[in-house]
């Protein structure tokens, strides 16, 4: 799987990831680690695209989907279906570090945890993208939604590395097209269609993330 993420050369399509966004909520409002994980498999792709300046960043947000695919495909992979699940499993069974790292350091619920933090600088970013201008630049939006929120979990080399490379991002209009989704205008209500979904995910998984104290795990 985790090849076929990386080499995956399918064209982006934003409809692609507002869909599996759709479908990781369950009834009782729990998330799908399943379709959590797709649609960062997803964003990835659309990462890839826009070249190998981007690569250091595609790479780590690999390995911690590898890491959660690995949980879901092995022996205990019914405990992996949604994240709720997961973390009641590994809580119970001892499989986290809770304050320092130990012999569980890259347990699910800590691997979750980063990209649940990317997902509010994605939340941020996007609603920067829905309400911009023309002459908006991606990199000042990008650099601002990074600030607010997963630039407070780096040391100081991935936040100087990761602004150099905001540097390079193509402009507003370029980055609608890689989008693949239509006009502007088209963007921007697709983005209006997204952001409800992707806010209610990453909501829901920090209450459960705060509800278990796990909000900084090591
Ligand atoms: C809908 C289309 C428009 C938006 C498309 C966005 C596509 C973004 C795709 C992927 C985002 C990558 C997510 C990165 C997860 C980073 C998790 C993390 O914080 N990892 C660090 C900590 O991990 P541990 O060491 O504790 O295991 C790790 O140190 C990070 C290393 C890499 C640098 C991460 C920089 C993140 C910048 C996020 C902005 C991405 C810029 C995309 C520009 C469109």
């Amino acid at each position: 799987m985790a090849d076929s993420v990386a080499a995956d050369d399918q064209k982006f399509c934003l409809q692609e990831v507002l869909d599996t966004f759709k479908l990781c909520l369950t009834e009782n409002k729990e998330v799908y680690l399943e379709h959590y994980v797709a649609g960062w498999r997803g964003l990835v792709k659309f990462l890839s695209s826009l070249g190998s300046v981007f690569g250091f960043i595609s790479k780590d947000a690999v390995n911690k989907i590898k890491i959660l695919v690995g949980y879901m495909e092995g022996e205990n992979g019914s405990q992996y279906v949604t994240i709720q699940s997961m973390v009641k499993y590994e809580l119970e069974n001892e499989l986290v570090d809770l304050t320092k790292r130990g012999s569980h350091p890259e347990s699910g619920s800590r691997t979750l945890l980063r990209l649940h933090r990317a997902l509010r600088w994605l939340e941020l970013f996007l609603e920067r993208l829905r309400t911009s201008s023309e002459d908006s630049k991606t990199s000042v939006m990008c650099s601002e939604s990074y600030n607010e929120s997963l630039a407070q979990h780096h040391p100081w080399v991935i936040r100087k590395t990761a602004g150099m490379a905001f540097c390079v991002l193509p402009g507003r209009a370029a980055f609608f097209e890689v989008m693949n989704v239509g006009t502007p205008e088209q963007v921007v209500a697709m983005l209006g269609e997204a952001l409800p979904l992707i806010s209610e995910v990453y909501q829901i998984t920090e209450e459960l993330y705060t509800q278990n104290n796990m909000l900084d795990l090591p």
